[in-house]
């Protein structure tokens, strides 16, 4: 008679993967210390900012995000950013700048609370920068420049962290040729957005900014001065505020993206994060604050094998965002399906 394994036996080979895991983390909970300051001056140094970069890496893979510091020559379009986002928010150009869906560019306002001015890099002469404030389409380009600059400071640090080449996330980047031959057409892939947010006594449900992550590569915020935005910790589900944690002078915040997680199979992580509404001593308060969302171009390729991870198939940009935006509500009320590039504006995430 062919015996039936006991009830034990079959129990414990089910499991027998349980019996492997290490056992449940138990509840850690956030420190202050956890996200790292990291200076500039010390991450660009090749010979003495290893610790540096390490802890760079660390910070983003325990809490999901991480403050760099800059110094005070690199804060100029930072603060000119500002400035030129109270003129424009207080002047009249913003209503005739209102969005243009199909360029995914321009003023959105969201009465009672936040305005916001949405761009992309373009030399395109197609393309109508506000003329309140004169400096608004030189600052701005500027403040793209400085972004960009830093953004491929942190691919750097984030590549030595998984021991790749740096070229593997800056290939997806727009290429440079492109916005150096000003291609009329050519729109960056890259979103960045000057906000004021009215911090008005509002509803319950017209939070500032619901909880989201950024379907982009990497997200760069200066620190701002009223502290609404919050990080969702990945490990202890803790929410964060961000800004308060800021010891030092000139700090940005730096985060990943969706685009980054699958790229390097979750072990850089997309943070959910949110804007609440101020506490009750800053109600009243505006809030300005200058968001980069780096995004790679439509057609360069994620492909995780590249980078040592043979898990998941090779996918474009493109391809990425197309099935993201089908069945992801933006946080910011927007509905768009443009991934920039050239051609751009164009039904561009069916061309590739
Ligand atoms: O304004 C902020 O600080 C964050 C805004 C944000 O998360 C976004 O625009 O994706
Ligand atoms: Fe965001």
């Amino acid at each position: 008679m062919r015996r039936l394994p006991s009830r034990r036996w079959g129990l414990s080979t089910n499991r027998w993967h349980l019996s492997q895991a290490p056992p449940p983390p138990s509840y850690v909970p956030f420190k202050p210390e956890d996200a790292a300051h990291v200076a500039w001056e010390d991450i660009a140094n090749p010979e003495g900012g290893a610790d540096s970069r390490a802890a760079f890496v660390e910070s983003l893979r325990k809490v999901g995000f991480v403050f760099l510091s800059l110094p005070d020559s690199m804060m100029g379009p930072i603060n000119s950013s500002y400035e030129v986002a109270r003129q424009f928010f207080a002047g009249e150009a913003k209503k005739h700048h209102r969005m243009r869906e199909q360029r995914d560019v321009g003023y959105v306002n969201m009465p009672h609370i936040k305005e916001f001015y949405q761009m992309r890099y373009t030399k395109s002469p197609t393309e109508v920068w506000p003329s309140q404030p004169e400096n608004f389409k030189e600052v701005a380009l500027e403040y793209y420049d400085l972004m960009l600059r830093i953004t491929k400071e942190c691919f750097k640090m984030m590549a030595e962290g998984i021991k790749v080449d740096a070229e593997h996330f800056v290939n997806l980047l727009d290429l440079e040729e492109r916005k150096e031959k000003e291609v009329d057409t050519f729109y960056g892939s890259t979103l960045f957005r000057y906000f004021r947010y009215k911090n008005k006594p509002c509803l319950p449900e017209d939070e500032p900014c619901k909880v989201h992550t950024d379907i982009g590569l990497l997200t760069i915020i200066p620190v701002t001065t009223v502290p609404q935005l919050q990080m969702l910790h990945p490990d202890n589900f803790e929410w964060i505020d961000a800004e308060p944690l800021s010891t030092t002078k000139n700090e940005v915040i730096v985060f990943c993206g969706e685009m980054m997680e699958r790229l390097t199979m979750y072990y850089y992580r997309a943070v959910m994060h949110r804007v609440n509404p101020p506490p009750v001593e800053l109600m009243g308060q505006e809030r300005y604050s200058l968001v980069y969302l780096c995004r790679g171009r439509p057609d360069a390729v994620m492909d995780t094998v590249k980078l040592n991870s043979p898990v998941l198939e090779p996918i474009t940009i493109a391809e990425f965002m197309r099935q993201r935006y089908t069945n992801k509500e933006s946080a910011n009320g927007l509905n768009t399906m443009q991934v920039g590039g050239v051609g751009f504006p164009t039904e561009n995430l069916k061309a590739f």
